[in-house]
């Protein structure tokens, strides 16, 4: 913590800060087109902090024309990828110039711990521009083994104009694993953030204006998933949509593009993950902090969350007592404060859901092990649910709060029938010192990241994504990232003597 500054130092910055608030289209800001704005407020305070442009289709289809003509003149698609690559680092200079700013605001959105917003969202933003950046001018394409009478050269293009849908709980890390492969790529873009943050994204747009990216290549349109996100899931000319949110919207996206255009859809969704702890697993210690890590990180508003610890019943005693330790050490309040982990629910809808679960777990008569009270304004205490089976609703749906139900197994065969048996597939982590276990229930359990004697969602170099219904079309992250903004290409030369122009004279 010795890069924090103090509560006061960042109070100062916010009463400083001057937010963006309107859409920013073709390189300006400017007002919804009907003039209509909306507020938004810190989730932590309910102070109004400014009012958004409330865009609606009017407003995406000026931003997908403006993108398109920005796509088809080729002033960002046809530069050489060492230019883009240079505009994509100066902005992630400028970014850090700003990191205080832009971690403050991020932290009054969001409701977001300050000390996240310092050490993992801005340096993962830039850290994901900068891999994407540098990755663009050391890609090769291919060409295939089609014998002398040809070349076939296997390139791959930007796909055109990407419209990207934002969740609130990364406001700046989501925006960061969208813009950066698609940027670097060459594609143009129109982004809605959520409604609930949206200003960390206009300021990111006002910044990478400064770096110099032409106009027309990131646009923003504010305003609700009705009046912005819907039109652009229908849009007619957008190529590609990328969506990071619930299952249900998810769900949407596919319905958009079949009644539209058949874009492409690439679909980053919920989860229920498992965090598996077996009877031979060692280093309690270490284990309970990492269970407590995948539970209430974020306050829990993360698909990769943690929810389920499957626990093996002879190592189960003593690993909830280390447990009942480490989630003591999570503490929740101001999100400004930098000795708090945990901040405010991102709203007070979402507040009244997370809260509904601790009443449905002592209804259902789960032991409670810590926590289950809610706190003044839209904060929750980190909370753990024993005794909980698989079938329970605390088991089967996602939370996304600061709440750990716990299962108790008999076997490993029993904690990998459990850990799959849920309609999700994002993440999950097993602990054993077993590590030919270890191997096996990474191969058995069905989700697209599973970490062994740790939690994590993996780094820039691993994709992230899921199985069954966390996810559909492609992953974030990774060279695997760039692949799904890009379009694969044959081009097919004959060399044979009866080609058209064959004479070699
Ligand atoms: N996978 C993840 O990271 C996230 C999961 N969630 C889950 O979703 C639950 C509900 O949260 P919401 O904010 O309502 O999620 P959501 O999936 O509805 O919102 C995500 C984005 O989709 C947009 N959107 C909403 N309705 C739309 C529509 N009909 N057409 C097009 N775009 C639309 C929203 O404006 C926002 O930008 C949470 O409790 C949580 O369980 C929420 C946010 C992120
Ligand atoms: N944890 C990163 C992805 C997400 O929560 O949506």
């Amino acid at each position: 913590m010795s890069n924090m500054l103090t509560l006061e130092e960042y109070q100062a910055i916010a009463a400083a800060l001057t937010p963006p608030s309107m859409s920013f289209i073709d390189g300006s800001f400017r007002p919804s087109v009907t003039g209509n704005t909306f507020e938004t407020t810190n989730p932590a305070t309910g102070e109004v902090l400014a009012n958004i442009a409330a865009c609606n289709k009017d407003d995406v289809d000026f931003a997908v024309q403006k993108a398109r003509e920005a796509f088809d003149d080729g002033r960002w698609s046809r530069l050489h990828p060492g230019e883009r690559k240079a505009t994509l680092l100066k902005l992630c200079r400028l970014i850090e110039e700003n990191s205080d700013e832009l971690a403050v605001l991020e932290s009054l959105d969001s409701g977001k711990p300050i000390v996240d917003c310092v050490n993992i969202d801005i340096p993962e933003f830039v850290h994901t521009l900068t891999w994407h950046a540098e990755s663009i001018d050391k890609i090769y394409d291919q060409t295939a083994p089609v014998g002398p009478d040809a070349i076939s050269m296997i390139v791959r293009e930007p796909i055109g104009v990407v419209g990207a849908v934002l969740p609130w709980n990364f406001p700046l890390l989501m925006l960061a694993w969208k813009i950066a492969p698609a940027l670097a790529a060459g594609c143009s873009m129109v982004i809605k953030p959520a409604a609930q943050t949206t200003l960390t994204a206009l300021k990111i747009a006002e910044l990478a204006a400064q770096a110099g990216l032409p106009k027309g290549i990131l646009n923003m349109v504010t305003g609700s998933g009705r009046e912005v996100g819907e039109p652009l899931g229908c849009h007619m000319d957008v190529d590609m949509v990328t969506f990071t949110g619930s299952t249900d919207t998810g769900r949407r996206f596919l319905r958009y593009a079949a009644d539209s255009n058949l874009k492409k859809v690439v679909l980053e969704l919920g989860g229920k993950n498992p965090c598996i702890v077996l009877d031979d697993a060692e280093d309690l210690d270490k284990v309970a902090e990492q269970v407590c890590a995948a539970a209430f990180w974020n306050m829990g508003e993360n698909c990769s969350a943690g929810s389920r610890l499957i626990v093996q019943e002879g190592i189960k005693d003593a690993l909830m007592e280390r447990i009942k330790v480490h989630a003591r050490s999570w503490k929740t309040g101001n999100p400004l404060d930098p000795s708090n982990q945990l901040g405010a629910m991102i709203d007070s809808g979402h507040f009244a859901k997370v809260a509904s679960y601790l009443d449905a777990g002592k209804e259902a008569g789960h032991p409670l092990v810590l926590g289950g009270e809610t706190m003044d304004g839209v904060f929750i205490q980190p909370t753990i649910f024993d005794g909980v089976s698989n079938k329970d609703k605390l088991a089967r749906e996602e939370i996304f709060g600061p709440i750990l139900s716990v299962i108790t197994v008999a076997s490993y065969e029993e904690a990998i029938q459990v850990a799959n048996d849920t309609e999700y597939g994002l993440a999950a982590s097993v602990f054993t010192a077993n590590s030919k276990k270890a191997l096996r229930a990474a191969q058995a359990i069905q989700a697209g990241t599973v970490t062994v004697n740790c939690f994590g969602e993996g780094d820039i170099t691993t994709p992230f994504g899921g199985y069954k219904q966390s996810g559909f079309g492609g992953r974030d992250n990774s060279i695997h990232a760039h692949d799904q903004y890009t379009e694969l290409k044959t081009i097919w030369v004959d060399l044979s003597d009866d080609a058209v122009d064959g004479s070699i004279d």
